[in-house]
């Protein structure tokens, strides 16, 4: 027999009067992971520190407001997590469709009464079966490779829009995806960048909110440079950056002194975000990784977006080809530092620079966005049908794999989906 439809209205007003243990019992997935069970940035430094045999003093500042958690954001008992929407609202693939899974048709139900989201805006529903309270559902920009300031001020939006709900609502913890890095070709560094300086600035505007904010990463690549990042940024008096950490290996941060370069290497970091329509994205390859906290019930993913997979695939080639001088220009510039004879690399510097304009004379620009419509628009034609599925894969040639091999999924529940399909044709 099938299961009566709840009506959102009454689920959503039952659900938050519950208190934690009863809502524990409602949550899909019993797997969750309770706040405490997720490391303040500062606690994770004292667990090296404390492996290092060393005591820590100090605290109560941004280290113990913030967190990086890698995994599946639908599984994070938190006041409310951030979803990484369409305009539509109507759910979709990658962390959209997961949360629409795992929250149930009343989640599609509610987005259904909100009439979408504008680019950099946010709205919020209730979490209904998931671990979180809330949902506060956000538009990136479709950034595809190229980051503007029109992509940069949208971003940042999406942040800052979703901790303004945040606070509204009286909430505390909040953990964010990495908003349009994936589908929408976001690359990887600049959206870390504007991430972690738009949550910093709002913790020290509002210091006395005993906050939390989880940057919930997926991929390995986005965690090494999270990871590498808040090394830097996320400091408090008594702690220290190694110069190991600065050169971004994996090793996890310590505690210790402040150093000259820790404040060097933050204003690199502002350098980076300054350029307008860099394609930077020096990610070796953002490769899939298989965690225990990943959502085994997400669905695979449906096909019926080979072209924006394609199209996403050129994109990437063409990008990755960019990446690929850059990295060479890298090695030059790596070849002046040790003093080598640069003549000659002037020159060839000189003829790839003149190969790169004509490339770019030849190469169609992407479509830059004038104003939110362009986005807008842009967004529409990436989305084609917001019902299809994909994991949070942020390389189009792997997506495309996962879509060829991947079976139907038992995705957004049929009767929303059909509910989806009479919108469709309504609009
Ligand atoms: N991936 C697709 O093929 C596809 C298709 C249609 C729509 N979408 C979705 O993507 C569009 C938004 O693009 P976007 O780049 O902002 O989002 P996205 O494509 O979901 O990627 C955002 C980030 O979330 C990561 N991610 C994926 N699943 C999870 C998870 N369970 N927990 C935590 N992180 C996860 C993903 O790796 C990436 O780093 C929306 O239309 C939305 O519906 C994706």
């Amino acid at each position: 027999m099938s299961k009566k439809k709840k009506d959102w209205k009454t689920e959503k007003d039952r659900l938050l009067r519950l208190d934690r243990e009863e809502r524990r019992k409602e949550y899909r997935r019993q797997d969750f992971i309770p706040l405490d069970k997720i490391p303040t940035w500062r606690e994770d430094n004292q667990s090296n520190e404390k492996e290092e045999g060393k005591e820590l003093t100090g605290g109560g500042g941004l280290t113990d407001k913030v967190s990086l958690y890698k995994g599946d954001i639908t599984v994070l008992e938190v006041d409310a997590i951030v979803n990484a929407a369409n305009s539509s609202l109507l759910g979709g693939g990658g962390v959209d469709g997961c949360i629409h899974k795992a929250a149930g048709s009343c989640l599609y139900d509610e987005c259904h009464s909100l009439n979408g989201c504008e680019t950099g805006k946010a709205k919020i529903t209730c979490g209904y079966d998931l671990p979180a309270r809330y949902v506060i559902h956000t538009v990136g920009p479709v950034a595809r490779g190229h980051v503007g300031p029109t992509e940069t001020n949208d971003l940042t939006s999406c942040y800052q829009n979703s901790l303004r709900l945040m606070k509204e609502h009286g909430l505390s913890t909040v953990a964010f995806p990495c908003i349009s890095t994936g589908i929408y070709g976001f690359p990887n560094e600049p959206a870390a960048e504007i991430a972690l300086n738009t949550v910093k600035s709002w913790i020290e505007e509002n210091p006395d909110k005993n906050t939390r904010v989880i940057f919930c990463v997926f991929l390995e690549t986005d965690f090494a440079i999270y990871k590498k990042k808040m090394a830097v940024m996320f400091q408090d008096n008594d702690m220290e950056v190694t110069e190991e950490q600065l050169k971004g290996d994996n090793t996890p941060p310590s505690v210790k002194s402040t150093t000259k370069e820790a404040s060097e290497e933050s204003n690199r970091g502002k350098e980076e975000t300054g350029d307008e329509d860099e394609v930077d994205n020096d990610a070796v390859g953002n490769e899939d990784v298989e965690m225990a906290s990943q959502n085994p019930e997400c669905p695979e993913e449906i096909t019926g977006n080979e072209e924006l997979i394609e199209e996403n695939n050129d994109e990437e080639n063409a990008n990755q080809d960019a990446d690929e001088e850059m990295c060479v220009d890298e090695g030059s510039d790596k070849k002046e530092d040790k003093g080598v004879d640069n003549d000659k690399e002037k020159e060839k510097e000189k003829e790839k620079d003149k190969d790169e304009d004509k490339a770019d004379e030849e190469q169609p620009a992407a479509p830059k966005t004038e104003d939110d419509n362009d986005t807008a628009k842009s967004t529409e034609e990436m989305e084609g049908n917001p019902e299809v599925n994909n994991t949070g894969t942020s390389n189009g040639e792997e997506m495309k794999d996962l879509v060829e091999g991947s079976e139907e999924p038992d995705s957004i529940p049929t009767d929303s989906i059909q509910s989806k399909d009479t919108v469709e044709k309504k609009e």
